[in-house]
């Protein structure tokens, strides 16, 4: 039987970053990507380019590390003219008081168990971050013109997942309905807001979904955004992925 293929949709987690190479939590925080980071990112191009998609609008968050993740995608694929929105949607989540601790000291702090339960339960959120902690949105001279009430100071992935999708079904699905080809440049928890909804993941599941840095997973949608194929362009360093 032949695929109906309405659209594509690529996601792609930004590059390694300098906190990942660190080791610690990262969240909000506007770190770098490292150089392995910058090849991922530019391996991630050419790895696009074999597959001869022509995209029509790009999104990504206001976090660098996925803004030039991105960039380097689409000079690899050399569509870097495509209309590209950032959006605070579609960040990392917020770590809270983690941000910035090293994640083997927290462990060694507070236990292993509790902090798998920050990291990957669907509904826990991370301890607040007070609110004139300079990690705080609010202080981020970034998010000035948005209300303070509005921005997060610690996110469970459900929490992320409630500013994510809103802002997918709002602003990204109108162009995958009308046909578009659309790509993606984020980060861990939000594109696992996103693999929750697009593949129907149950809250329990979802956590368990890890995305590999800078490996594009390509999907083919169909009708009503259907997934009818999905899978991560770099083989070799490729994860499970949900069933569809
Ligand atoms: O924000 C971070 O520290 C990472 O990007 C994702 O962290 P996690 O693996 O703990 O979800």
């Amino acid at each position: 039987m032949t695929k109906n293929v309405k659209s594509k949709l690529v996601l792609v987690r930004h590059g390694q970053s300098v906190w990942n190479e660190q080791n610690r939590f990262t969240g909000w925080v506007d770190v770098d990507l490292t150089e392995q980071g910058v090849r991922e990112a530019k391996k991630a191009g050419d790895l696009l380019a074999k597959e001869e998609i022509r995209f029509d609008v790009a999104f990504t968050s206001y976090q660098k590390r996925a803004i030039k993740t991105l960039w380097m995608t689409l000079e690899g694929i050399d569509q870097m003219y495509i209309p590209e929105t950032k959006a605070w949607q579609l960040n990392e989540r917020h770590y809270g008081a983690l941000s910035g601790l090293n994640k083997e000291e927290t462990r060694e702090k507070h236990g292993a168990e509790q902090v798998h339960i920050w990291r990957r339960s669907f509904d826990i959120p991370p301890p607040q971050i007070d609110a004139d902690h300079e990690y705080h949105p609010a202080n981020d001279p970034k998010y000035s013109h948005y209300d303070p009430a509005i921005l997060p100071g610690g996110e469970s992935l459900q929490m992320t997942t409630d500013r994510v999708l809103p802002y997918f079904n709002a602003q990204i699905r109108p162009f995958l309905e009308a046909g578009g080809n659309v790509i993606i440049s984020a980060h861990g928890n939000s594109l696992r807001a996103l693999m929750k909804d697009l593949f129907d993941v149950a809250d329990d599941d979802i956590p368990g979904f890890e995305f590999p840095t800078g490996n594009p997973l390509l999907l083919e949608l169909g009708e009503g955004q259907k997934v009818l194929s999905a899978r991560y362009l770099d083989a070799d360093r490729a994860k499970d992925l949900p069933a569809f």
